[in-house]
């Protein structure tokens, strides 16, 4: 198997708070893999610590076989790894088009300017239909970011990623705050770009279904330990998953 990602006995902690305690994670190459857990458990620690935005007390990251405890977020994007948000980083003043175009320099290293060389140009103008298409956004790439419904800024997102070459796509809550619509959109787009362009997505997720609906594997951490791993169906049956859960309700 190869390891899309990899984490090895990670910590961090703030202050005296171990947020994440000692997580070890392997993601493989062209799967979809849930990350889950109760309030505070350390999922969003745990992605910061991958993303490169923190760094590990203890423990390394590994991205498609590459060491990368070190590098910045930046050169982790180079080599793959984009995170989305759950409220969506992108430009909501330009267009969905103009968001995509400026990823795609970015990511080619061209230059912002009016006088790209028509081949550029031309190469830049074919990727940014063919990732409307993929993402369904054709009938509103004139329209504002700012202006459109929280879902589809959050799949302009996704398309942002995907300019920069993301393989490996990390995901905080994919459907938060979204309606049931544009939660069935989001779980099919994400299936699209699994299967058909071979993404590798690694989510935190609170809705069961959505994890149901496509994870193959499912971590479980639990006060910034892995309570669990398995397939969705397995953790749905364990009970130590079921009680950590329990518990959170019962603290309210
Ligand atoms: N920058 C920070 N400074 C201090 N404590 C923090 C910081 N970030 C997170 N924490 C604490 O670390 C613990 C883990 O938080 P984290 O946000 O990673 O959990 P989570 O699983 O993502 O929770 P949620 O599902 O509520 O988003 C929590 O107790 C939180 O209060």
């Amino acid at each position: 198997m190869r390891k899309a990602l990899a984490a090895e006995h990670l910590t961090k902690a703030f202050g005296r708070l171990l947020a994440v305690n000692g997580v070890s994670l392997e993601v493989a190459e062209g799967s979809v893999h849930a990350v889950i857990g109760p309030n505070g458990a350390g999922k969003t620690t745990l992605f910061a610590l991958l993303s490169g935005a923190l760094r590990p007390d203890r423990g390394r990251v590994f991205l498609f076989g590459r060491e990368v405890t070190h590098l910045p977020p930046e050169k982790r994007v180079r080599l793959g790894l984009s995170r989305t948000f759950q409220v969506p980083q992108v430009f909501p003043n330009l267009t969905v088009k103009e968001n995509l175009q400026i990823a795609l320099e970015a990511a080619r290293g061209l230059s912002p300017y009016p006088w790209l060389r028509r081949k550029d140009r031309l190469a830049v103008e074919e990727r940014i239909q063919a990732l409307l298409e993929r993402l369904g956004l054709e009938e509103k790439a004139q329209r504002t970011v700012g202006e459109l419904a929280h879902g589809d800024q959050r799949i302009v997102e996704v398309g942002l990623a995907l300019s920069l070459g993301a393989r490996l796509l990390l995901l905080d809550e994919p459907t938060a705050g979204m309606s049931d619509e544009e939660t069935w959109r989001t779980v099919e787009l994400l299936k699209v770009l699994h299967r058909e362009e071979g993404i590798t997505l690694l989510f935190i997720e609170h809705d069961m279904e959505v994890v149901f609906g496509l994870a193959e594997r499912v971590t479980v951490l639990h006060l910034g330990e892995v309570l669990a791993e398995g397939t969705p169906e397995a953790i749905a049956a364990d009970e130590r998953v079921q009680a950590a859960y329990l518990g959170e309700v019962v603290r309210g």
